[in-house]
């Protein structure tokens, strides 16, 4: 330890990040430093104080405190105290006492940590190497953000994530039909998004009923913490913008759309992506929008991302619908007829893509793929195809790009993604279970009077207040409205015979009945569902909670967590039409229709909440129905017009919208209905059979191209079974302080140690960690159970911290070898590249912080090549700090001889790092210019906008690969000793 003198400059050895010391006082024992940059003083003993007295040399660049720089060329000591001398930026000679070094001078780069020795454990520095490796490996992988969700593998929601989240600014329609996944899809492509930097913020909107359900996916599924922002959060800010309290925020519809200022603040919080679930409520028509649609058409007009989730995106009809299209592209989609007209071309599109199986050798479909396929490129392919010597693998591939080529000119396509269940396969079969029963008395007296007297129905409309045909349909809505009729002095539920039909089923123990079986009854107005949980539990003892739109959020989730309780939950949940939209009931097999609703897509929903991915038994639908009704009617008008319990079929709403009204009148008339039925029954026939060649078919080939999908898959499973991760979490928990242990099945525990690093997600010192598991299947059984991978926080926020901090920068360690005699030195350095660009532009899929790693001997030798970083590590040992501090401080000079040669070895190799990254961005981005180009001539779909964005962001990327350096990011000293010392 050197002497002491006032105004000599120090550094703390356990805390530099106080900065740079100066000695104010000191004795023979004790020794008082002022690191006036954190403002601290501390009194140390001066045989023990883990101090490092500070001291530059040649090449080193130091701050002054008056801010200018100076390169070191000399110093020279007098009365302990040093001044250095060198050049300033401008070229002029200066001299630098030490005392009027800046205090604010930081000893974190491995150059000074190194030379002012601070060195950090060996395993440190090993796991830093790692480090670096496994995140330029991830950061380019295909994989990249879909590898760590807690999902099945499914592969029409990879596909469609993977091709929404490479674009630009993605704006799109996920329709799939209900159930299929949209809500995982928008997670993936979020989390994708959030991944690679393309998104920093999201705002979610929900409908009431799913804020819940949706913080639980991303959470529970993602590990995406979102904020959850209601009128009271919104208060607690103030007058500050509460969507700028968090980088995720997710909110109710009801609520933002009602409130105008709100929406204000939503609109100046520069949001990157938004997300609008259950999107066929936002209303639009020829007479005006609705406020919610007015909401998400200022939002999406900022913010460049959007993302619409509907099952049903017709339910509203195919003016609302295009005004949705409008949303994503309002350039694209302004002329509803013109649209109109190009969706009667794809029935060509889809014919020609079908007839692709029966070429070569069919001249009729050769003929038409050729009417399709005008374009040279598409021509040759063709040729290919049809050339009876070409190989077999040649036809498959022309087959194959030359049916992409097709889908890519599909209009739509590009903006709404639809899977069906007929295409996607392997889900349950729906079996209708009908419960005839006779109309009560006091139903019976409404309908007939209404079959016998014509006027009877203004009536009875205004004596409701009801709507047309709400009033056929609902009867017990009508008889609670007729309250003051002396003969419904009862609640409805005490003469409604399939409340009691309800009760025995319930209590009914054979295969047909619902005793031990979970039942999920829906009804379509509110005070039905509520009247009839009591009904339930005044004449049958059961306890059923209700689902609907007006509970508050906690009352709906406790209702259906107790629904969902396998262990002492309640048997049956009752809900209303709109209060179960969107939601997961999936693990109940029994649906109970207690009434029709008026419009196939609704049925289709309700339908939706048990034929979901995971539902693993054939569904149980059933109604019960009041013969010769306006009930029983509009079930045949479902049943037999258009068989909608059987499957979706997708064309409900165009039925809707051509019989509807006519069904309205025909409910009180069994002739009327049967020409309605048989002429629904003609057009859902013909609708299908169109839609199987026209625009659906399109959808459909269009919404998971199988062999893409394949390939997202296998990257996934390639991230999946990396070897390398079980290895490199061991070291890194071991170093960052965290126990695991194997406790069998796959399965470990992690537990935070007394020497665990803070700040770890999920540990917390003094608790008990969670348990986690590599498998995916295990994650996906086990819901307490998390899923360790890449993608993980934990280890996203281990590798954060050891790049972007010291950890492990500098170190030094011995080396025993045979063959080399002791005392020699090497320096093991590693450089990292560095290339500042906006996080938006994704620099990292071509040029990741990557590493360059050069071994020196003393004498300048580049042993590189010649010992690898694994073979080294492996003949090395660790040594105390003080030692090392000694063994580098006896060897300054030639460090830094050492430092500055490998620099420059190192600079050398920086220009085929910046080339090939250069290339590796042409090769995409040129490719992807030019099929958007191309395309664009075909597909109206291609937004000028999104060719000109990738324009500017390859030149955005040629910069920024431009100005790539290199920076020293770790170095390791080596130093020989005996063998057999
Ligand atoms: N890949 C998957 N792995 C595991 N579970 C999944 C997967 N995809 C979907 N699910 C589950 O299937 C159910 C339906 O998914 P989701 O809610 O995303 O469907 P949806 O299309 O949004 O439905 P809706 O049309 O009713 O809004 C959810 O419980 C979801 O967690």
């Amino acid at each position: 330890m050197s002497d002491f003198s006032p105004g000599q400059r120090w550094i703390s050895d356990g805390e530099a990040e106080l900065g740079l010391g100066t000695v104010l006082n000191c004795d023979a024992r004790s020794v008082t430093i002022l690191f006036s940059a954190s403002q601290e003083t501390r009194t140390y003993n001066t045989r023990q104080a883990p101090l490092t007295r500070v001291m530059f040399g040649s090449g080193d660049r130091v701050l002054s405190a008056d801010g200018w720089q100076m390169v070191v060329d000399d110093s020279k000591e007098s009365g302990g105290l040093i001044t250095y001398i060198g050049e300033d930026s401008d070229g002029n000679l200066r001299e630098l006492p030490e005392a009027k070094l800046a205090d604010t001078m930081q000893f974190d780069q491995a150059r000074d940590r190194l030379l002012t020795g601070q060195v950090d454990r060996n395993d440190w520095f090993d796991l830093r190497f790692r480090t670096l490796h496994h995140y330029q490996r991830i950061e380019q992988h295909n994989a990249l953000g879909f590898s760590g969700p807690r999902i099945d593998l499914i592969p029409h929601q990879l596909y469609i994530a993977n091709e929404v989240a490479n674009r630009h600014a993605p704006r799109v329609l996920l329709a799939d039909e209900v159930g299929l996944g949209k809500t995982i899809e928008a997670g993936l492509i979020l989390h994708r998004l959030l991944l690679n930097g393309r998104v920093e913020r999201a705002l979610i909107l929900v409908p009431d009923s799913l804020t819940h359900q949706w913080l639980v996916e991303l959470l529970r599924r993602f590990s995406l913490n979102v904020t959850l922002l209601d009128e009271t959060q919104s208060q607690a800010h103030g007058s500050y913008n509460p969507f700028e309290s968090a980088q995720l925020v997710l909110a109710s519809q009801g609520w933002l759309f009602a409130n105008p200022q709100r929406q204000e603040q939503a609109l100046a919080s520069q949001f990157d992506l938004l997300i609008v679930d259950e999107a066929h409520h936002l209303d639009w028509s020829e007479e005006g929008s609705g406020p919610g649609y007015r909401c998400v058409e200022q939002l999406s007009a900022v913010i460049p991302g959007l993302l619409l989730l509907t099952a049903t995106p017709e339910q509203m009809g195919i003016k609302s619908h295009f005004a949705r299209l409008r949303l994503l592209d309002s350039e694209r989609y302004h002329d509803l007829e013109r649209f109109k007209a190009e969706e009667s071309h794809y029935t060509e599109v889809a014919r020609a893509i079908d007839a692709l199986e029966a070429l070569p050798g069919n001249p009729d479909a050769s003929a038409h793929v050729s009417a399709v396929a005008d374009d040279r490129d598409s021509q040759a392919l063709l040729a290919t195809l049809c050339n009876e010597e070409a190989s077999e693998a040649q036809q498959d591939a022309a087959r194959a790009q030359l049916s992409e080529a097709l889908l890519d000119r599909h209009g739509t396509g590009r903006v709404m993604f639809r899977n069906s269940r007929r295409h996607v396969g392997g889900f349950p079969e729906r079996r209708l279970n009908l419960a005839p029963l006779a109309l009560p008395s006091a139903y019976r007296r409404v309908v007939r009077r209404l079959e016998r007297d014509e006027d009877y129905l203004d009536e009875l409309l205004i004596e409701t207040g009801m709507d047309h045909p709400d009033v056929l349909i609902y009867p017990d809505a009508a008889y609670r409205e007729l309250s003051n009729d002396p003969l419904n002095g009862e609640d409805w539920w005490h003469i409604d015979p399939r409340v009691n039909w309800l009760l025995e089923k319930l209590s009914d123990d054979s295969e047909s009945g619902f005793a031990n079986e979970k039942v999920l009854i829906i009804a379509h107005h509110r005070e039905t569902a509520e009247g009839l949980a009591e009904g339930l539990r005044v004449l049958g003892g059961y306890h059923a909670p209700v689902f609907h739109e007006d509970l508050s959020l906690i009352e709906r989730d406790r209702a259906a967590a107790a629904f969902a309780d396998e262990e002492g939950g309640v048997q049956v949940l009752v809900c209303s039409e709109i209060g179960s939209e969107g939601r997961n009931f999936q693990f109940c097999r029994h649906l109970v229709m207690f009434d029709m609703p008026q419009h196939p897509d609704q049925l289709e929903q309700r339908i939706g909440r048990l034929d979901r991915i995971g539902q693993r038994h054939a569904i149980e639908l059933h109604i019960p129905t009041f013969e010769g009704s306006p009930g029983e009617r509009l079930l045949r008008w479902y049943n037999e017009g258009m068989d909608a319990f059987s499957a979706p079929h997708g064309v409900g709403n165009e039925l809707f919208d051509a019989f509807g009204d006519a069904l309205a009148d025909a409910l009180l008339d069994d002739e009327a209905l049967e020409e309605i039925i048989a002429e629904t029954r003609t057009m859902f026939n013909a609708k299908l059979a169109e839609h199987d060649v026209g625009r659906n078919r399109l959808l459909e080939l269009n919404a998971c191209r199988p062999a893409r999908a394949q390939q997202v898959i296998d990257a996934v499973r390639e991230l999946d079974e990396d070897a390398a991760l079980p290895r490199y979490l061991e070291r890194a928990l071991d170093i960052f302080g965290v126990e695991s242990q194997e406790i069998g099945k796959g399965l470990m525990h992690l537990q935070p140690s007394q020497h665990m690093l803070d700040g770890l997600p999920g540990l917390v010192k003094g608790e008990e960690g969670f348990t986690a598991t590599y498998s995916r299947a295990q994650a996906l059984v086990r819901d307490d159970v998390q899923r360790l991978s890449w993608e993980h926080p934990l280890l996203r926020e281990m590798m954060g911290r050891v790049l972007d901090g010291t950890m492990g920068n500098s170190a030094l360690a011995l080396l025993r070898h045979d063959a080399i005699p002791s005392g020699r030195l090497m320096a093991e350095l590693v450089f990292r590249t560095h290339c500042p660009a906006p996080k938006k532009l994704h620099l990292n899929r071509f040029l990741p912080p990557t590493a360059v790693r050069l071994l020196l001997d003393e004498s300048g030798a580049n042993l590189t090549s010649k010992i690898s970083f694994t073979g080294l590590g492996k003949n090395l040992q660790k040594v105390n700090k003080s030692l090392a501090r000694d063994l580098i401080k006896s060897r300054h000079d030639q460090l830094r001889e050492l430092l500055t040669q490998g620099e420059g070895e190192a600079e050398r190799q920086l220009p085929s790092i910046v080339e090939n990254a250069e290339a590796r961005m042409r090769a995409q981005l040129d490719a992807e210019i030019a099929r958007l180009t191309a395309l664009a001539e075909h597909n109206p779909a291609v937004r000028s906008a999104e060719i000109d964005a990738l324009k500017d962001e390859r030149k955005a990327l040629s910069e920024a690969i431009e100005n790539t350096r290199l920076r020293l990011d770790s170095v390791r000293v080596i130093i020989t000793v005996d063998a057999d010392r």
